[in-house]
């Protein structure tokens, strides 16, 4: 199905990615409930935990989606019906990505939040949402930075570039390990990011040694025909006593 869609049909086939020609599809709404999020990924429980009362699921769309974004939402959201591919869920605090059982461990702070998540109005900030692959060990994150991401007039800063592969990056070594932190990140920049325009960052986990997680990733425009960044990272899988040090000393 992807094979009949263009240029990023192209670029991303070859990544099993699927395609989406500019401008190809009419406008669409997103389709279907969401998937429950994996029994053990540390990223969240409810799919849709806002219609139950419960906190506001953000990777869904919102009216700043653009149609690329919305387009691309919904071929992965088609990806996941086979259950290969899983939406990650995505909340403010984290407390709301960590199993019930192991939030009693946790002081709740309310004045908190994810820095992806602090800015409130709707396609200012981080638009974003995430699809896990874990048999291929893989996450893919659909990225429109808004307006307030600014570094050079019009393009995305370097430093939300870095915030949004840091995340995608891991979430993968999250999905592979468990409570990692960033020891490493590189990143080539090689092409600014228009704001308002839609990327994907497409993480893998190539190889894990011990405790550390080795991961690659790549930042690409819709079209595919540009690539925006390439990084590599080093994450630790954390050793218990020293989480719980960690822990202590932020409480
Ligand atoms: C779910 C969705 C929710 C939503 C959340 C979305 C995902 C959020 C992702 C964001 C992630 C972050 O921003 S994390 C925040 C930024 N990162 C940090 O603040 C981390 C600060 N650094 C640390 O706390 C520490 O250095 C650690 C935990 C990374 C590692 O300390 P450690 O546990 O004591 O490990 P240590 O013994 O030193 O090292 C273990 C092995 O790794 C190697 N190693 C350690 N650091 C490095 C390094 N920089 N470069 C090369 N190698 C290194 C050592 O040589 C050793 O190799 P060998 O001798 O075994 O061969």
């Amino acid at each position: 199905m992807w094979r009949r869609c263009g240029a990023l049909g192209r670029a991303l086939a070859l990544r099993g990615l699927p395609g989406l020609a500019p401008g190809a599809a009419g406008r669409r709404t997103a389709s279907g409930p969401s998937p429950p999020a994996r029994p053990g990924l540390p990223c969240g429980t409810a799919a849709a935990g806002s219609q139950l009362g419960q906190s506001k699921d953000y990777a869904l769309p919102n009216a700043s989606w653009s149609q690329d974004m919305l387009d691309l939402y919904n071929r992965f959201l088609d990806m996941t019906k086979d259950g290969l591919w899983k939406r990650i869920p995505s909340y403010n605090n984290i407390l709301d990505h960590i199993p019930e059982s192991m939030k009693l461990t946790y002081e709740k702070r309310k004045d908190t939040r994810l820095f992806l998540r602090s800015i409130d109005a709707e396609g200012a900030g981080f638009e974003y949402v995430m699809f896990l692959n874990t048999s291929e060990k893989r996450v893919v994150c659909l990225f429109q930075p808004g307006s307030y991401l600014e570094g050079h007039p019009g393009f995305a800063h370097g430093g939300s570039i870095a915030t949004i592969i840091d995340s995608t990056i891991g979430s993968c070594a999250i999905s592979v390990a468990g409570k990692v932190m960033t020891a490493n990140l590189s990143i080539d920049y090689v092409n600014p990011v228009p704001l308002g325009s839609v990327v994907l960052v497409d993480s893998k986990a190539d190889k894990v040694e011990g405790r550390k997680v080795f991961l690659s990733c790549k930042m690409q425009s819709v079209d595919g025909n540009t690539l925006h960044a390439e990084a590599t990272a080093l994450f630790i899988q954390l050793d218990a006593t020293k989480a719980q040090k960690q822990q202590a000393s932020c409480q």
